[in-house]
């Protein structure tokens, strides 16, 4: 059987070193380009890529995505900063390259992933859930993705469950002390030196809380998530968000 052939871009980053090493690992994948930010992206076409993985910076994510669909090129992102309008945009561009795939996950470790669906699960449960993530300090988003998807999640459960907003008698307060507002639920971001990648979602109730807290240790918890995508996205054209939808979670 021929090896995929795929390109990294944002090669020399956090994240995007770590998938160079584990694609080059794979026995079933030829890595064919590694860019970052000085590489012309026409490389990929050059080099005949079948995927690109993009682990770059949203600023330039969506020019990559351009780039990729128009050539019929299958891509896995794990790059933040997803909006409606930029979904739209993608949609758009896949419109018109149908055989193409993309996925877009916030989150490429199983943790994450078993995270956001616990935290849907129990969130009609409880009268209050709040999120809180933490990450480096050199991370240029904020709330991550994780956290903002996560909170969308939970915001839908709760809707389709008819609960009630959330309590909250706050009349006074600081700008920002009760954390970003997602679909009401309050999201708070803390940036500290020594961490990586962790995320708690606390959910409250009439004399208890329950607490889902996942923590990514390494980037190489990234990685088989990666890899899956890689090896689902060139059999699945148009859209796919979230790594959920290529494991069989049973849902
Ligand atoms: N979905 C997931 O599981 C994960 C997602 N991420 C996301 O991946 C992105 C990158 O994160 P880090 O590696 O920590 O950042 P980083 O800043 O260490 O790396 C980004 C790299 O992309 C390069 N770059 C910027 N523009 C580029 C362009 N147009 N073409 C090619 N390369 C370009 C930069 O020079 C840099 O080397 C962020 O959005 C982060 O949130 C990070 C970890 C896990
Ligand atoms: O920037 C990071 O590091 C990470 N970014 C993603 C996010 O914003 O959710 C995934 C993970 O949290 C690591």
């Amino acid at each position: 059987m021929s090896k995929l052939r795929v390109a990294v871009l944002g090669a020399k980053g956090r994240i995007g070193s770590e998938a160079v090493r584990a694609v080059e690992a794979a026995e079933d994948m030829v890595l064919v380009a590694a860019l970052d930010r000085d590489d012309k992206i026409e490389t990929l076409t050059e080099t005949d890529a079948q995927v690109a993985i993009d682990l770059t910076h949203p600023d330039a994510v969506l020019d990559n995505l351009a780039y990729t669909t128009t050539h019929g090129i299958h891509a896995v992102v794990g790059t933040t900063g997803w909006t409606d309008e930029r979904i739209a945009q993608v949609q758009d561009w896949l419109a018109k390259s149908p055989a193409t795939g993309i996925l877009i996950a916030p989150n490429f470790s199983i943790g994450a992933v078993l995270t956001m669906q616990f935290a849907q699960q129990a969130a009609r449960f409880f009268e209050s859930v709040e999120v809180i993530e933490l990450h480096h300090p050199n991370k240029a988003d904020a709330p991550s993705g994780t956290a903002h998807r996560t909170a969308q999640l939970i915001a839908a459960a709760r809707e389709k469950a008819g609960c009630a907003p959330q309590p909250d008698a706050t009349s006074t307060a600081l700008d920002g002390a009760r954390g970003a507002d997602v679909d009401g639920v309050p999201v708070h971001s803390v940036r500290l030196r020594g961490l990586l990648a962790h995320q708690e979602v606390l959910l409250g109730g009439e004399g208890e809380t329950l607490t889902i807290r996942h923590d990514s240790l390494h980037h190489k918890s990234f990685m088989p998530g990666i890899l899956l995508g890689v090896r689902r996205v060139v059999d699945t054209p148009g859209l796919t968000f979230g790594l959920e939808n290529f494991l069989d979670l049973g849902n």
